[in-house]
């Protein structure tokens, strides 16, 4: 059977690449609304309710009026990529990755929130050691990152590439989130299985798409006798039987110089790699991930296959 899949938001930056994978597929028909009415309610509305799974990529606002226009209808599944349920009890949280039964409540689930770009990579990175217990209560998280500028949307593609705008940004690379009070805060908290919230400070370099996260530990203040093969070790056991999330070997990532944001651009993959020195006092977890990819159009589309396999 064919699934009628409608993606509102679709000319957007997430709409438009998630668009691209569905693209030459048999088993999906994208039901699709003309640009110039992107913002046109009735549409919208009338094309929400005829979908088998609607996939949101619009501002939190617009994602739950979307949900509101569809509380009459008992049929159609969503997929939001907005911020605005991904701590929500009755949604299931789109990464199947980070926990065993995951999978399961994404393929049952009738609303599925994506995660956010940032928090896929630093739950991905944090949530096995807290499963594990070596990540104590009250240890102060830190989580440090960069991102590609589409991972700001139509308006920072635009401020990033035309410098005759007058609020054109000139930077190269900027910090930004100053007041640590970041969006993505809570979901990394209730994900990370975390009791303390997490002091998360990102920055945009001048590329389009592409990410690190860095979480910086210190091995002292972990589990006692917790060290960087037991935490790489941690993590490999936390993937094992999936090929999304790969964990870089100690070996090939003490030979590394340096990481690319750039690496898996294109891809909707992830990888996560556990860097320091043997018997040294600190490590530092890192992934890397496409924003576009691991970090939104790809995950949605994961989860779409997921729920389209109940
Ligand atoms: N970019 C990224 O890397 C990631 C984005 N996300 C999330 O995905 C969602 C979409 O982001 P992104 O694609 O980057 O944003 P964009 O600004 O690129 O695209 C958003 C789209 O939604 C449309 N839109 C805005 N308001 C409404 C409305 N009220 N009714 C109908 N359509 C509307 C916009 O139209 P118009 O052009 O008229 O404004 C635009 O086409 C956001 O919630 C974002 O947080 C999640 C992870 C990563
Ligand atoms: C570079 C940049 O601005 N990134 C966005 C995060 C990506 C995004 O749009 O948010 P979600 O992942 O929550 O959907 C931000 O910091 O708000």
């Amino acid at each position: 059977m064919t699934a009628k899949i409608f993606i509102d938001g679709e000319h957007g930056t997430t709409g438009l690449q998630i668009r691209t994978r569905m693209a030459g597929r048999r088993d999906v028909e994208l039901l699709s609304i003309p640009e110039a009415e992107r913002r046109n309610q009735a549409m919208r509305e009338d094309m929400l309710n005829s979908a088998d799974v609607a996939i949101l990529c619009l501002p939190d606002d617009a994602s739950r009026e979307a949900v509101q226009m569809v509380s009459g209808n008992n049929k159609v599944r969503i997929i939001d990529t907005s911020t605005a349920f991904r701590i929500a009890p009755d949604w299931a949280y789109g990464f199947a990755e980070m926990d065993k039964a995951q999978t399961e409540k994404i393929r049952s689930s009738r609303f599925v929130a994506n995660p956010g770009c940032y928090p896929t990579g630093a739950i991905g990175l944090i949530r096995p050691l807290r499963a594990a217990d070596i990540l104590p209560d009250g240890y102060p998280v830190t989580i440090n990152a960069i991102s590609g500028y589409t991972g700001g949307g139509k308006q920072m593609i635009a401020q990033m590439e035309d410098q005759s705008r007058p609020d054109a940004i000139s930077a190269n690379n900027f910090l930004y989130g100053l007041p640590l009070k970041h969006k993505h805060v809570p979901e990394m908290k209730t994900h990370g299985l975390l009791d303390r919230a997490p002091l998360f400070s990102p920055s945009v370099g001048r590329f389009a798409q592409g990410m690190i996260v860095q979480v910086p530990l210190f091995l002292d203040d972990l589990k006692e006798g917790t060290t960087i093969e037991t935490i790489h070790a941690a993590l490999v056991a936390h993937y094992a039987g999936q090929n999304i999330v790969s964990v870089v070997s100690l070996e090939e990532s003490a030979k590394l110089a340096r990481i690319d944001a750039e690496e898996l651009v294109g891809q909707d993959t992830m990888k996560l790699f556990v860097f320091g020195t043997q018997g040294g006092p600190h490590v530092n977890l890192v992934a890397v991930l496409d924003n576009l990819g691991k970090g939104a159009s790809g995950a949605a589309v994961q989860n779409m296959d997921l729920m389209l396999s109940a």
